[in-house]
């Protein structure tokens, strides 16, 4: 890891500034040759890199002034990789920023991999492998709750919880090996009532955070939100108010929708994935019935189902009890309220009783706002994740679900009296498969799976 690494930090393209990065031993050194204080034509002036301190000069080709910079020189373990780097700040176009890197490869820098800056952050002991996972999350965060979680693990709140728990468990571990080792001297491994709620704790600690990751998902994917209906009742004219462009196509005719259309959006910060799908009803038209058994399989994926029903319409009861789900939440939605007058209301029929209709009107807009409220009050309230929560990804998830069967399996043995070395195994087999969140005890294609995420110049 001794080697010079070179790469563009910022997007290619045209745009203000570009930045360049450079981490290793021989950074300042290269960056030295092709950076003076003064244009190339003049007497060239070699700088003085004071860590941390910008300094602005030319880089330049031989005679030729390739661009004017600013560079910053920061000694490590003081930088993001924790070795020697240095940042040169250039206009950011495509040829000026390529010439810049090439001058430094001509000069023995290599380029730099996918993610290898923040790969030699992690190697270099500066972060752990969730902060690693964290800035591709920051880099990646479509919506505010994305980034507030990837913010949170950035600053190490997942390590912190995963190796408080490593820590108990190695104390555990600790005890039960001095028994296996001397048998005479501690006695026969003695299981005290404390033991067990220390142990119970970690895995409720474990199971919590497995919770957090699958109410999380719908955080970081966005909530899927099918909109449904009998032809013609304004679903699509819906989907459009919410999304507040003409997404979806609109017409008088009943069966204009097809094919599901989908798109996304936030509110309040919460992403929604939306999905306008064909209005169901009894059909010989074959296009339409294909559509229907699409618009099925998208109130099948959703998260959350919203019903529109219009008013003049008898409530299709029978259809409904067959195609809404049981196991998700529903909202209705009485459409075209500009139609009528209050007392026209259709009623719903008793079993939907405790669910208060939202009355809109797609025309007028009126009732819109209400009903993104009740979108994030339904998903809201079905999910427990606190302000600071920390949030496992699904190689996380995987690895708590690991640690989880070990704790169980040595939980039980435990209480069976079971032999201290197999207790011992489970133990140890739990506190590897926590290490390999943290990369404590991750093996290579675990990190390479890891890196491969990020983008060149991370
Ligand atoms: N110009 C620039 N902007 C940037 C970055 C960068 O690398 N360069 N970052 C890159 O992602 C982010 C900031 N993250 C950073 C994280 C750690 C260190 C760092 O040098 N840490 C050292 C020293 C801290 C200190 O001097 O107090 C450390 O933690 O030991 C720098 C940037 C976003 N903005
Ligand atoms: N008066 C009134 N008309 C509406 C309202 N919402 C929709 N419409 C009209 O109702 C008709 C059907 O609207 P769409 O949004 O295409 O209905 P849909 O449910 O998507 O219909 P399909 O795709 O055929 O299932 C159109 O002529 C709309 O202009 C409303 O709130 N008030
Ligand atoms: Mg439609």
């Amino acid at each position: 890891m001794t080697d010079t690494i070179a790469a563009i930090a910022t997007p290619f393209g045209s745009g203000g500034i570009g930045v360049i990065r450079i981490s290793g031993q021989q950074s300042f050194d290269l960056a030295a040759k092709i950076f003076s204080k003064t244009p190339a034509d003049g007497e060239k002036k070699a700088p003085q890199f004071i860590s941390h301190r910008v300094i602005h000069g030319f880089i330049c080709d031989g005679d030729t002034t390739v661009d004017e910079v600013l560079v910053i020189p920061m000694k490590g373990p003081r930088s993001y990789t924790a070795e020697d780097v240095v940042e040169i700040q250039a206009h950011s176009g495509t040829i000026v920023l390529r010439r810049i890197l090439d001058l430094l490869f001509k000069l023995g820098a290599r380029p730099a991999d996918p993610g290898e800056f923040t790969r030699r952050a992690f190697l270099n002991g500066r972060i752990d492998l969730t902060q690693a996972e964290a800035v591709a999350d920051i880099i990646n965060a479509r919506s505010d709750s994305s980034l507030k979680f990837a913010a949170s693990q950035n600053l190490g709140l997942l390590r912190q919880s995963i190796q408080d728990m490593i820590s108990v468990l190695t104390r555990f571990l600790a005890r039960l090996e001095a028994a296996i080792d001397f048998p005479d001297d501690a006695g026969a491994f003695s299981y005290t009532s404390q033991d067990k709620t220390t142990l119970q704790s970690v895995a409720d600690k474990i199971e919590g955070l497995i919770q957090q990751h699958k109410d999380a998902c719908f955080l970081k994917t966005g909530i899927r939100l099918a909109i449904c209906g009998e032809p013609n009742v304004g679903k699509s004219s819906i989907m459009n108010r919410i999304l507040e462009k003409e997404k979806s196509i609109i017409t008088a005719i009943p069966g204009t929708t097809r094919d599901p259309i989908e798109d996304s959006l936030t509110i309040e910060g919460i992403p929604f994935v939306i999905v306008d799908t064909a209005g169901i009803h009894q059909t010989d038209d074959l296009v339409e019935i294909i559509g229907i058994e699409k618009a099925r399989d998208q109130i099948e994926a959703a998260d959350i189902v919203l019903y529109v029903i219009e008013p003049g319409r008898p409530f299709p009861e029978k259809s409904v009890s067959k195609i809404l789900p049981e196991d998700k939440p529903v909202i209705f939605a009485i459409n075209k309220m500009d139609l009528i007058d209050e007392l026209d209301l259709p009623q719903l029929p008793q079993k939907y009783a405790d669910i208060s209709p939202v009355e809109v009107s797609a025309l007028t807009g009126k009732g819109i706002n209400t009903l993104r409220t009740r979108l994030l009050e339904t998903c809201i309230g079905n999910l427990e994740i606190g302000d600071d929560a920390v949030i496992p990804n699904l190689r996380h998830k995987n690895a708590l679900a690991q640690a989880l069967g070990h704790m169980t399996t040595m939980m039980d043995g435990l209480e069976k009296g079971q032999e201290e070395e197999t207790l011992a195994l489970d133990v140890k087999n739990c506190i590897d498969h926590l290490g390999t969140i943290t990369g404590d005890t991750a093996p290579p294609d675990i990190l390479d799976a890891v890196f491969n995420n990020f983008c060149i110049g991370k």
